[in-house]
């Protein structure tokens, strides 16, 4: 990298006798800067004379570089700019680091303490600064520091006048910066803490020898630089150390629970704890942006009382496409290899559609705080305690298409006292113009924050309901990947729970859990395909309670028990045998042919089907496929006999069982194409492009039966 150089550039820096002005004289000479090394000469306590800067010069000098002294006060600032004007025809950079002390315990400050400390540090800025400043806005161009202290930041016993006037520069700083942008004039400030004079024997002897100022010569250096292009920073540094500081605005909340109640002392008190509740406090970059931050909030509060008084509501537009679509599909499991799927992920596929859960996404309100706001005095919610309790949805018209943009009402209905956990229950209606095209109900757990009174249940809420209690007619497993948090997320819940390790193990979990929205995906999927022909528009309803927490790369086990047209349900981690989702159910329209669970029964039909035509065209006997847990045996059999044993193993993490191709869908399609292919008569991908064969997944199907059979048939 090119050393970062001064040359033609002139410095002014205060207090450069000694300690970090000194240090920053000497770099920025070296880099070729002429500098103007102002000192008082004074001690700490602005008493006293002294000729350091001409040591500082003089050292300058020796090692060849150029400067000056200047022993005039900061109070007179116009002369050591004049100081630089006088000798070097210039000024590019104005350090402002001359500093006294005057501590006192406060009762005991008088007002010449806090002026004079005020007069160096504030008022000298000012003066050095204003001297300078017709010179920057004419050459149009400017590097200011000024000097804070954490004292300023954060307050320091005994130094009120001190930490008053560090507090002032940090302000000027920031409104300079303003007024310097449009003449390249960067405005910035440095919040040191070095061994100096000011410091000598207020840090212990160790630490004073650590916090060498020439640590943080580097820092104010690089942001004196014309290739230094930030403004308006403050920058904390010591030990070789570097950090930005900045105020951050607590979320806050309205002082009221409608618009039209009024805002009284003991609303304040009520609402206090939220005032300071520091979780996801946020900076704020400019004035403006303050207003409009308030603005917004107060936006989601009005709409929050739109139409419903008492309760917390909030509209919102949802807006979804074809590629929504798929992407959730991927986030609940859906996968190529799965044929069935192709619907779900593939926008050209002729039968494309939604599933039917990713419907629920509209009705989930991650951007209004509406549980939050609902929380009684003295408990809160945030996504550091929050879990998905439950979810209910329910399509009250057509199923809706692959696009669309949706206006949606949401509104917590009741918010219940579960003892040490509280509960909100949190309602949407989802419509497309005045048409209702369907409702959600969430449950949202609030872990610890029960205790408040309320009531334990709700007439509102929608509950969840018993498995039979007998063998399941069905089951489906299923692993999810260990990335699958990640890719669920990118369909709107930026929870970071589910991906940030440290937010996780803040929440009371080893690491970060699946999306309980994700596992009910996948356990939909599994009973949409078992029990619903596969079929999103037969849904009616569907419910569920996450039960437990799943972690990303645990297998899914799908229990289903079908009592008319309600196909109950549980989950189950194959794991460790937790239930993960209990209570559930899907209501369809129409309940499909029920498969056997424990054979991959579309797959098989499909693949029973070209064992009927390899037997005409070869011959042999060929036995029926049987599936164990996706993997095919299939038996070629002579006068009984089986004479060749072979599998097709169609087992992958993502390969359901029980879901596959639609037998009817396949034969109709393709039949005499998929005996072509498995004997080498014609090539798949050819036939596919043409759009001869219409399921991808037969097309593997056959590509991996192709080479055996045709060993097979010369048995
Ligand atoms: C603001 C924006 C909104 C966004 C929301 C969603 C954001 C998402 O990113 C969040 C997620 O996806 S979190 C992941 C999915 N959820 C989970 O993993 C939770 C799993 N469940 C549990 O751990 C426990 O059931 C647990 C901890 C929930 C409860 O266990 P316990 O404390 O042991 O409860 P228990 O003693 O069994 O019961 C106490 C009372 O609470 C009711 N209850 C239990 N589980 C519930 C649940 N899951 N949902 C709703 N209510 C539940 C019980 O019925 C009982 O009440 P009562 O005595 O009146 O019957």
């Amino acid at each position: 990298m090119d050393l970062l150089r001064f040359d033609g550039r002139v410095a002014v820096i205060t207090g450069a006798g000694g300690g970090l002005g000194k240090e920053y004289a000497l770099l920025l000479a070296a880099r070729g800067a002429k500098v103007v090394v102002n000192d008082l000469g004074s001690a700490r306590d602005g008493v006293g004379k002294s000729n350091f800067a001409d040591t500082v010069v003089k050292e300058i000098r020796d090692k060849g570089g150029v400067a000056v002294a200047d022993y005039n006060s900061v109070v007179n600032g116009e002369k050591i700019i004049k100081t630089a004007i006088d000798n070097f025809g210039r000024i590019d950079i104005l350090i402002n680091n001359a500093g006294i002390l005057r501590d006192k315990s406060f009762l005991k400050l008088s007002e010449q303490d806090w002026d004079l400390v005020h007069a160096v540090h504030l008022k000298g800025a000012y003066k050095t600064t204003h001297a300078a400043w017709e010179y920057f806005r004419k050459q149009n161009y400017g590097r200011i520091i000024m000097t804070s202290s954490n004292a300023g930041i954060y307050g320091n016993f005994g130094q009120t006048n001190y930490s008053a006037a560090k507090l002032g520069l940090v302000g000027f700083c920031y409104a300079l910066a303003l007024e310097g942008a449009k003449y390249n004039i960067k405005v910035n400030t440095i919040v040191p803490t070095a061994a100096s004079r000011l410091t000598e024997d207020i840090l212990p002897p160790d630490m004073f020898q650590a916090m060498k100022p020439d640590l943080i010569a580097p820092v104010v250096a690089y942001m004196s630089h014309e290739s230094f292009d930030g403004t308006g920073h403050v920058i904390d540094s010591t030990l070789g150390y570097a950090s930005k500081v900045h105020f951050v605005k607590s979320v806050g909340t309205p002082l009221k629970k409608k618009p039209s109640d009024p805002v009284t002392i003991e609303s304040v008190k009520d609402f206090w704890p939220k005032v300071v509740d520091m979780n996801g406090a946020k900076h704020i970059d400019k004035i403006a942006e303050v207003s409009m931050d308030l603005a917004d909030r107060l936006q989601v509060f009005e709409n929050r009382a739109k139409l419903d008084g008492d309760r917390y509501t909030y509209w919102k537009d949802y807006n979804y496409d074809s590629k929504d679509l798929s992407l959730y599909a991927l986030g609940v499991g859906a996968s190529v290899l799965n044929p069935s799927d192709l619907k779900f992920l593939y926008e050209s596929h002729e039968e494309f559609t939604a599933l039917p859960t990713f419907f629920i996404l509209a009705g989930m309100c991650m951007e209004a705080p509406l549980v939050p706001a609902a929380m009684p005095p003295g408990k809160h919610a945030d996504f550091t305690n929050i879990l998905h309790g439950e979810q209910y949805i329910e399509f009250v018209d057509d199923f809706p298409g692959t696009e669309g943009t949706f206006q949606v009402r949401n509104y917590v209905v009741d918010l219940l006292d579960k003892g040490s956990s509280a509960v909100g229950i949190v309602n949407s209606e989802i419509f497309q113009g005045d048409k209702l095209l369907y409702r959600t109900q969430q449950h949202i757990f609030v872990v610890g924050q029960g205790g408040f009174n309320g009531p334990r249940k709700s007439d509102n809420s929608i509950d969840v309901q018993p498995a039979p209690k007998r063998k399941p007619d069905a089951v489906v497993e299923q692993r999810t990947a260990e990335d699958q948090a990640a890719l669920y997320r990118l369909s709107g819940d930026y929870n970071p729970l589910h991906i940030d390790p440290n937010v996780a193990v803040a929440s009371g979990h080893t690491k970060p859990i699946l999306h309980g929205l994700c596992s009910l995906g996948f356990s939909v999927r599994h009973v949409l395909a078992q029990f619903g022909d596969n079929s999103p528009a037969n849904v009616k309803a569907i419910k569920a309670r996450f039960a437990k927490p799943v972690v990303p790369g645990q297998t899914i086990v799908t229990e289903m028990w079908v009592e008319g047209k309600r196909v109950h349900f549980q989950s189950k981690l194959k794991e460790t045998g937790n239930v993960v989702i209990t209570g559930a159910y899907v209501d369809l329209k129409n309940v499909g042919k029920v498969r056997p669970s424990a054979v991959s029964a579309s797959d098989s039909l499909a693949s029973d089907a070209i064992f009927i035509k390899i037997k005409e065209e070869i011959g042999k006997n060929v036995a029926k496929a049987k599936s164990i847990n996706g993997v095919f045996l299939y038996n070629i059999t002579v006068n009984g006999k089986t004479v060749k044993q072979w599998t097709l193993d169609l087992k992958t993490p993502e390969v359901i069982e029980g879901v596959g191709p639609k037998a009817d869908t396949t034969l109709t399609v393709s039949d005499a194409d998929i005996v072509e292919i498995a004997t080498g008569k014609l090539n798949p991908q050819a036939a596919f492009m043409k759009g001869k064969l219409k399921i991808a997944g037969n097309i593997m199907l056959a590509q991996k039966l192709g080479p055996l059979l045709k060993n097979d048939a010369k048995l």
